[in-house]
């Protein structure tokens, strides 16, 4: 898989909302291809329904929104939801997530829907994006097993409410070292970073290494998801929290402006 920005998968490039760029397309255009459907069936389980439903929320109100690029539309099943689904062979059952940066839901509500034993947060800075997210959530009935943490993930680490989870995923947010640092505080101790990384995984690990050392992470661990089920499969980077370090103290790094939990 090509990279992004970052040395990042290539999450779905923003567009302008309401631009001429993105008419709302034809709902049909989110329909499983019928080459596809085995590993869609595998990887959703009983919930395959749920899925087909969030492609549908993607690829209409998610392009016209400017979510995702329309281009990518017609490649939500096997670029997103599969990509995304089949990192959750490396999540154990009834884990706690919290997945930063998440977008319009890449991949934490995709692992929401693939597995019902997971309790999700869905951490975004950008409330156009938390609006959507809160809305998916609503039209899909996940109340029980996700919440949406409108705020950074480094005002989530030092919320007076603890966020914390035994898995953090990202994709297509940050480079290694700068993920370690948002993402390793927001991990429970022994808890572990989930990096859904392209091309450019390895040799993110030989450049921030030592800095995912002196962040309190363990050494980095490349997998592939999905083998045999996704083509490609999916690229993850694995960093366990082994020390705890001290966070920086607030507005010596990026200045942070809080987070909220919308409460039901
Ligand atoms: C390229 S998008 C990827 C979205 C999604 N993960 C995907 O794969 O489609 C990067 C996302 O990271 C969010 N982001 C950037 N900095 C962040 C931070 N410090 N904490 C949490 N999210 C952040 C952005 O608002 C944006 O939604």
């Amino acid at each position: 898989m090509p990279s992004g920005p970052g040395g990042t998968p290539p999450g779905p490039p923003a567009v302008r909302p309401g631009s001429p760029e993105s008419p709302r397309p034809d709902p049909a255009v989110a329909v499983l291809p019928s080459e596809l459907a085995e590993a869609a069936r595998r990887l959703f389980d009983g919930r395959l329904d749920l899925a087909a439903a969030y492609a549908e929320l993607l690829a209409t109100d998610g392009v016209v929104r400017g979510l995702i690029g329309p281009r990518e539309a017609p490649r939500i099943w096997d670029r997103h939801l599969l990509n995304c689904a089949a990192v959750g062979e490396l999540i154990p059952s009834g884990a706690t997530v919290l997945d930063v940066g998440s977008g319009a839901g890449l991949p934490g509500l995709v692992l929401a829907i693939a597995r019902p034993d997971l309790r999700v947060t869905l951490i975004e800075p950008l409330a156009r994006r938390t609006v959507f997210l809160d809305e998916v959530v609503d039209e899909l009935a996940l109340h029980d097993s996700v919440r949406v943490f409108h705020g950074r993930a480094e005002d989530a680490a030092t919320w007076p409410e603890p966020v914390r989870g035994d898995v953090v995923t990202a994709r297509a947010v940050a480079p290694l070292d700068r993920l370690a640092a948002w993402c390793l505080p927001l991990a429970t101790p022994g808890g572990r970073l989930l990096a859904l990384k392209g091309s450019s995984a390895a040799d993110e690990i030989v450049e921030h290494g030592a800095a995912v050392h002196r962040l309190g992470g363990g050494e980095p661990v490349l997998h592939r998801c999905g083998e045999g089920i996704v083509e490609p499969p999916t690229t993850v980077v694995e960093v366990v929290r082994e020390r705890i370090v001290a966070v920086p103290a607030k507005g010596s790094a990026k200045k942070s402006r809080g987070g909220r939990i919308r409460r039901r």
